[in-house]
């Protein structure tokens, strides 16, 4: 017996593919009459313009962008969205109307991976996002606590230095620079280093490590299930069970560096304490003594994931852009060798007057943002941009890939090669030319750690690890390509993710410029 024999309805499969079909197409010109949205490319019913999406989601929405103008209209599954690459309609998303667009979608990477969306980076806009991003700011990334790792970071370029010159025959940049950054994060949350003799041990660093990038990986995924629900039911390719997993895991890890710190009896407010010590030392909400092991839990992995990748990438793509344009790595020397000297390491206090190295890096943001997009915000309810009908809960895409190689904005002769002195100009436009910032202006025309309320609380940390890193290489080192490559073949493709590198490592031969003794 049939189901709905069962219920006495007589009613056959064309018929209910019909209704199906005219209750779609009624939903949408009721949609139409209501709304005035965006205008964006047609869509296909149920799944939208999710099959417009490829493996590069950026390089699509740039093609949307430029075929339907300045904000576009997607519809993701059941998920109202926008992608936009326009500085004007950014200012009006993360400055004017920042209340209506601070949160976040609760993905289900984001619900699984960071403790149900209690961290900072992927919480909702709410009191608990106000209550942890205020702890990161207060307690964490002071200005102050920050100075107090300074000598950690230089002892890491120390490390750097002597990891490059100890390789012989080509380097691969991806792990010399991921290690520089690991290890700075490492040091600063967990007090120890993970990378390069004296480390945790060798078995705990290649798991962190891996256990890490998967975690990119998985939050970076547009993962089907949260636009089509019904795909969730299936899992075809077992998405879920791998964040599940990796979740376990990562909490597993999380949960014994805090109770190696408690062991330790750490948690005293003392000058030398790491990120996990002063979390520890914390009072906790409603009176409670201590913060809840969660909440630490959530900031540590925040921490680690914005921290260590962001930097990573860019400076891998810095060294990539500096050894296929050789003019520029010479500027770059010429630089370092008036402001520091040939006779002595780099130190923090030179990095305000690398005026050319400050516009490598704009340049670098400009062409490889660490991000193809900005973490998704989210509408927090119904309102308009540029006279059109965002309704709540629309997921808001930010191309910052796109943004820099928008035409409109950057003009269209060269937005493909790497120009630093571009910036050189515009500062030198704006009387400026003391000091090129890294962060965005008021022309929204770069955005690398993004504005308003949702605005990157490392950035200052961030500019100083990817200066440090660039400066040091540079400085120690001639670069070139592996034998039998020429700087034109190396490739500059990218993988899209949470973060966007290289697709293939950046190899490169090193030679030592400065006295030997500083090697050693
Ligand atoms: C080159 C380095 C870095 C880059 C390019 C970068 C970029 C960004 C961007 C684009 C966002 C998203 C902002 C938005 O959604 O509007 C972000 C958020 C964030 N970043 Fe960074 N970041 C870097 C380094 C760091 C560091 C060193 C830390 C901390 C140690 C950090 C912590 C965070 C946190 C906690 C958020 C989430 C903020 C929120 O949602 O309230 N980042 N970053």
């Amino acid at each position: 017996m049939e189901f709905f024999d069962l219920v006495g309805i007589p009613i056959s499969f064309p018929l209910l593919l019909l209704l199906f079909l005219s209750s779609i197409l009624f939903s949408r010109i009721a949609e139409k009459i209501k709304l005035r949205l965006p205008p964006g490319p047609p869509r296909w019913p149920i799944v939208g313009n999710l099959l417009q999406l490829g493996p590069l989601p950026h390089r699509d929405m740039a093609r949307f962008s430029s075929a339907y103008g300045p904000l576009v209209y997607l519809r993701l599954g059941a998920v109202h969205a926008v992608t936009t690459d326009d500085p004007g309609v950014i200012r009006e998303i993360l400055l004017r109307q920042d209340d209506v667009f601070a949160s976040r979608p609760r993905t289900l990477a984001a619900v699984r991976l960071a403790y149900g969306c209690g961290d900072v980076a992927l919480a909702p806009l709410g009191p608990h996002w106000k209550r942890m991003r205020r702890t990161c700011m207060e307690h964490l990334l002071t200005t102050k606590r920050l100075d107090s790792f300074s000598g950690h970071r230089a002892s890491e370029v120390r490390h750097l230095v002597r990891d490059v010159a100890s390789v012989e025959g080509a380097v691969d940049l991806r792990e010399v620079l991921g290690g520089f950054s690991m290890n700075n994060v490492t040091r600063m949350l967990l007090g120890k280093r993970f990378f390069g003799p004296e480390l945790a041990g060798p078995a705990e660093a290649a798991e962190f490590m891996r256990l890490t990038h998967e975690l990119f990986s998985l939050l970076g995924m547009i993962y089907l299930g949260d636009y089509l629900p019904l795909w969730r039911w299936f899992d075809p390719f077992g998405c879920e069970k791998k964040m599940r997993e990796v979740e376990k895991k990562i909490d597993e890890f999380h949960q014994n560096i805090i109770d190696e710190h408690r062991a330790a009896g750490n948690g005293e407010s003392r000058e030398d304490m790491d990120f996990v010590d002063v979390l520890l030392s914390l009072p906790g909400e409603d009176g409670n003594e201590h913060m809840d092991d969660v909440d630490i839990k959530a900031l540590m992995q925040d921490m680690i994931a914005a921290a260590t990748d962001t930097s990573s990438v860019t400076n891998e793509w810095a060294m990539t852009e500096m050894i296929k344009n050789p003019r520029v790595l010479e500027k770059v020397q010429e630089e370092l060798d008036r402001v520091v000297g040939r006779d002595r390491l780099l130190q923090e206090a030179d990095l305000g007057r690398l005026t050319y190295l400050r516009c490598v890096v704009r340049e670098t943001f400009r062409m490889h943002p660490a991000g193809p997009f900005i973490i998704p915000h989210e509408s927090t309810r119904a309102t308009k941009v540029m006279g059109y009908d965002i309704p709540a809960r629309t997921r808001v895409f930010i191309n910052t890939h796109a943004l820099g190689r928008n035409t409109g904005v950057w003009g269209d002769a060269d937005i493909d090669e790497f120009q630093p002195e571009r910036h050189l100009l515009s500062a030198e436009d704006e009387g400026e030319q003391q000091r090129v910032e890294i962060s965005h202006g008021p022309d929204f025309k770069i955005l690398p750690f993004s504005a308003g309320k949702r605005k990157c609380p490392g950035g200052p940390l961030g500019v100083v690890m990817v200066l440090m890193a660039l400066a040091t290489l540079c400085h120690c080192f001639d670069w070139s390509p592996p034998e039998g490559v020429r700087r034109e073949e190396i490739e500059t493709e990218e993988v899209y993710g949470m973060t966007m590198p290289k697709a293939k490592p950046l190899m490169a031969v090193a030679r030592p410029r400065l006295a030997p003794h500083l090697y050693q």
